[in-house]
């Protein structure tokens, strides 16, 4: 992928009583191949509207959405999703869910070596025929991340992968992620509540606000990697994007 963008696109949904949402209004950026975007905001600011547009199973109104200047239309096998709990079949093992995609998209030829190299780089060696209900929540995720990353897609969109989890286990997902970003250069885009998580993983941050969802600011990440958590510059970053966020401030 070279680029995506997305072109003053507006998404308009209707409630239960038919009221109309401005769920999403004039939202605007481009994403250069290998970046990793986050993008946080408030709950019902659109974070999950906009991934879905970029994936394709929405459409907008209004605007485009386009890869290297063609139209998404629809879902693609370039544009891997992972989504908050990681929808992992019960009945597959985790060997057998990393392998579902390729093997749909390959037939039984597909690449065995593939889904090994990523067992092992997910931390889930001795869990290959484990069930997902026998592991624990951080490694179905890290098994959802590899089913998609195994498929080499040329962006990945993480929709809050780590909401679930406890502190601990979300930073360890979060080097995961970090780590397969680096190794793999496929750009990703992130939706999540958490803005350390925003911090620690992304090159550029989007900030959006809500009624209706709206991009406040795009801000670059000035910190270099490997980034520390707790360094001066981590915190005095995070409290730049606290404000742009109005963190904290009860109206
Ligand atoms: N299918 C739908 N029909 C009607 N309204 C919808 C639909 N999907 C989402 N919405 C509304 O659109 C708004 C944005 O929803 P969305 O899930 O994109 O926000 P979000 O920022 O991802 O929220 P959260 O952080 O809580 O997941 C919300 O007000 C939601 O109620």
């Amino acid at each position: 992928m070279a680029q995506l963008t997305i072109d003053n696109v507006n998404r308009i949904l209707h409630d239960n009583n038919g009221q109309r949402i401005n769920v999403l209004e004039d939202i605007n950026f481009n994403v250069e191949s290998g970046e990793f975007i986050s993008i946080i905001g408030p709950s019902g600011c659109g974070k999950t509207t906009l991934l879905r547009l970029i994936s394709g199973l929405d459409t907008p109104e209004q605007g485009q959405v386009t890869v290297d200047d063609k139209l998404i239309t629809e879902p693609d096998v370039s544009r891997g999703y992972v989504f908050q709990h990681g929808s992992l079949f019960p009945w597959e093992t985790i060997k057998e869910n990393i392998s579902s995609g390729l093997k749909a998209v390959d037939g039984h030829n597909y690449d065995k070596k593939l889904v090994n190299q990523y067992i092992e780089l997910m931390g889930l060696k001795g869990f290959e025929n484990a069930y997902p209900h026998q592991v624990s929540g951080g490694m179905a995720q890290r098994a959802a991340l590899a089913r998609s990353i195994v498929l080499k897609p040329e962006l990945l969109l993480l929709d809050e992968p780590m909401g679930a989890l406890d502190a601990f286990t979300r930073a360890d997902v979060q080097d995961v992620i970090q780590r397969v970003w680096q190794q793999t250069k496929t750009t990703m885009i992130l939706v999540t509540h958490d803005i350390d998580e925003a911090i620690y993983l992304g090159t550029r941050i989007i900030v959006m606000t809500p009624r209706p969802g709206r991009i406040k600011e795009i801000v670059t990440n000035p910190l270099e990697f490997p980034r520390n958590r707790t360094s001066d510059e981590f915190l005095q970053f995070r409290r730049e994007i606290q404000d742009k966020l109005n963190f904290g401030v009860t109206e």
